[in-house]
This record gives C-alpha cells, sequence and structure tokens, in this order.
C-alpha cells in the first residue's frame, strides 16, 4: 500500500546542506499499522511530508496505492488522509460544519459530505461534541478533530505526524484506542510517526526505526527486542560483594553479553533468560550464593535503540518517560 526506495531529501538553510533523509525504503502492506521511531530531528516529519506529496524529494520514488506520488499526486492525495502535529480545524466554526466543508472539498456531494461528517464524529468518539467550536476543546478531542478531518473522504490510508504528542496519559491511551478502532472498523493502513517508545510498541505491529536520516532497524516490536537486546535476568543477594562475586559467575555463562551490578542486585543481558535464570541459580548455589529474590525480563525498545546506536533515545530528543523493561516473571527465594 505505501512503499518508499531510495528516498533523499536534502535542505539548504544558511549555505549549510542538511541531508534530512538519505536513502530510505520501506514497504507498508494494506491494512497494516506502522511507526516510523525516533528521536527529534531524525528526519520523521519529512519522511511524511514526501510521502504524503506535500514535499517534493531530492531523490527516489514514492508509491501509494499504486499510484506515483511524484506523477499522480492527485490520485495519491484521494487515497490518503493526512495528520500533521498542528491543528487543521479552525477556531470559529462548529466541527461538523468544519468536516462537511471538508468533505466538499474533497469532492464529495453535500448528502454525503454530512452522513461522512456524522460517521467519523461517532467512530472517534466525538459525536456529542459536533455543534462546538474547535477552540473550546480539550487537547485530546481537539486531536480526535483533526484525525476525523484526515477521515472526511474515506481514505485508504493514514498518516499520523506524532498524533499525540502534548496530550496527557489519559488522553493519550484513549487516542490509541481509538486509531486501533479505526483500523479495525474501515481495515484503514497507518503509518504514524511518533518519538515515544510506548506510543510505537503500544499502537505498531511494525516499527521502522530512524535515526538521522536513515532507517537503521525494521521489524516488529518483540522481534526488534528478540534480536537486538536479549533478554535480561536479575538477582538480589544478601550484599554487595556477594552481588560481585555472582556477577563474576554471571560473566562465565554462554550467551551473557552485559553485567552490571548495582549494590546488592545483578543483572545480566542474556539470550533466552527464563531458560538461563535456573542454571545460573544452580551455579550460585554451588558456591554457596544466598539468592533473595529473582527475575526475567524483556528488554524495552529503549534498549533496542541503544544497542544500535549507542545512546539512548531520551538523550536523542526522544521521550522515554512511560517505559520500562517489561518484566516477563518473578521468583522469591
Ligand atoms: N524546511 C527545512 N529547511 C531546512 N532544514 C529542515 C527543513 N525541514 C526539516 N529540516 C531539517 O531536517 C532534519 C529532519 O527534520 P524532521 O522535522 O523531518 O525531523 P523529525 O524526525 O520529524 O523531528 P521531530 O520529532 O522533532 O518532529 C532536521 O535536522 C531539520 O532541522
Amino acid at each position: 500500500m505505501i512503499r518508499a526506495e531510495g528516498l533523499r531529501k536534502t535542505f539548504t538553510a544558511d549555505k549549510e546542506t542538511i541531508e534530512a533523509v538519505r536513502d530510505v525504503s520501506f514497504d507498508v502492506a494494506a491494512g497494516e499499522v506502522v511507526a516510523l521511531l525516533g528521536p527529534n530531528g531524525a528526519g520523521k516529519s519529512t519522511m511524511l511530508r514526501m510521502l504524503t506529496t506535500l514535499l517534493p524529494p531530492t531523490a527516489g520514488s514514492v508509491h501509494i496505492a499504486g499510484h506515483d506520488a511524484i506523477r499522480e499526486p492527485g490520485r495519491v492525495r484521494e487515497a490518503i488522509g493526512y495528520v500533521g502535529q498542528k491543528n487543521a480545524s479552525g477556531e470559529n466554526h462548529r466541527i461538523r460544519d468544519e468536516l462537511i466543508t471538508q468533505g466538499r472539498c474533497y469532492g464529495l456531494k453535500t448528502r454525503h459530505a454530512r452522513h461522512r461528517a456524522d460517521e467519523v464524529l461517532e467512530v472517534l468518539g466525538i459525536g456529542d461534541l459536533a455543534a462546538r467550536n474547535p477552540g473550546t476543546l480539550s487537547g485530546g478531542q481537539r486531536r480526535r478533530v483533526d484525525i476525523a478531518l484526515g477521515l472526511i473522504h474515506n481514505p485508504h490510508v493514514l498518516f499520523l505526524d506524532e498524533p499525540s504528542t502534548g496530550l496527557d496519559p489519559q488522553s493519550r491511551a484513549g487516542l490509541w484506542d481509538q486509531i486501533q478502532l479505526l483500523r479495525r472498523e474501515y481495515g484503514i493502513t497507518i503509518l504514524l510517526t511518533t518519538h515515544y517508545l510506548d506510543e510505537a510498541d503500544h499502537m505498531a505491529e511494525r516499527i521502522v526505526i530512524v535515526d538521522r536520516g536513515e532507517v537503521i532497524a525494521n521489524g516488529t516490536a518483540d522481534a526488534l527486542k528478540a534480536s537486538l537486546a536479549g533478554d535480561w535476568m536479575q538477582i538480589t543477594t544478601s550484599d554487595a560483594e556477594t552481588a560481585r562475586a555472582a556477577a563474576r559467575l554471571a560473566g562465565r555463562m554462554a550467551g551473557a553479553s552485559e553485567v552490571t551490578t548495582d549494590g546488592q542486585s545483578v543483572r545480566v543481558r542474556i539470550v533466552g533468560a527464563e531458560a538461563a535464570l535456573p542454571a545460573f541459580l544452580r551455579l550460585l548455589d554451588h558456591d554457596s550464593i544466598t539468592v533473595t529474590r529473582a527475575s526475567v525480563g524483556r528488554p524495552s525498545l529503549d534498549d533496542v535503540f541503544l544497542n544500535l546506536t549507542g545512546r539512548p533515545l531520551e538523550e536523542s530528543g526522544g521521550a522515554t518517560a512511560t517505559t520500562t523493561d517489561e518484566p516477563i516473571g518473578a521468583t522469591h527465594a
């Protein structure tokens, strides 16, 4: 449904050349929800603007729903909805009227535009706001109006540029549910950009990680975590010296890639942590090391980004506030 091949964009500002997007290629299948995840300035918005015909690429090609975005921009615009970072609605018109006007701009007959306006308001859970002016809405409600505007002409593909930036956690969760519902109701293909790890993890079936204008990884969250970061196991001992002795044992285990201690605790990044933990506990027992707590867990997407780039997404201008490693089990000795 979406195909980008060898996409490049070079800007010139103050005699400086900025390679915002460098040789990017990826596909999105019909009905998929894919997130472009990367820190501020990674090139996500620039990619989206090229995919949606708003910006001509310096090189490369874009096909959406079988249409060439450079040669047939009109056909592409008919097939897509685009929700940018800024609010799309004005301040002073009633929401339903604004939706109908937008539908008319897309060539819908007035009756059809009214019907679609009611339908999208209902699907997005904002039917009761139809007569309100956008200026009176909360951030989360207003973002839903933006999405309603992007959906009015019943597009095959919806592009969302940072859909939940600036929203509180409750509004973000509500918006995610609505976007999932859209996909279930309409089978719509969705490509969103985000610098929130939890948004990519929660929303997307596949994640394309971008950094400095390039795609550095592409896969499901589970596959990226499994292949690029490894599971972890953690134990707590009686004191710091014992923890250091346990860490030395962990370092000798097959598949252990990173061993760290923090006071009485030892954390080990290891392939197949669930299977490795009993073996580790047996080694510790053999050396008479008492363990008071043991757990295993999966890495977060932040670990994936760190492994790929050598720096955490947060330091790179991404947001990790609500993301932590996911525990997959814990035992107490
Ligand atoms: N019109 C422009 N002129 C010059 N440079 C630009 C222009 N638009 C974007 N850039 C630069 O291109 C790079 C990529 O910007 P882009 O907005 O695509 O990143 P992003 O990943 O969407 O970031 P954010 O998450 O902050 O929105 C940045 O270095 C940016 O400063």
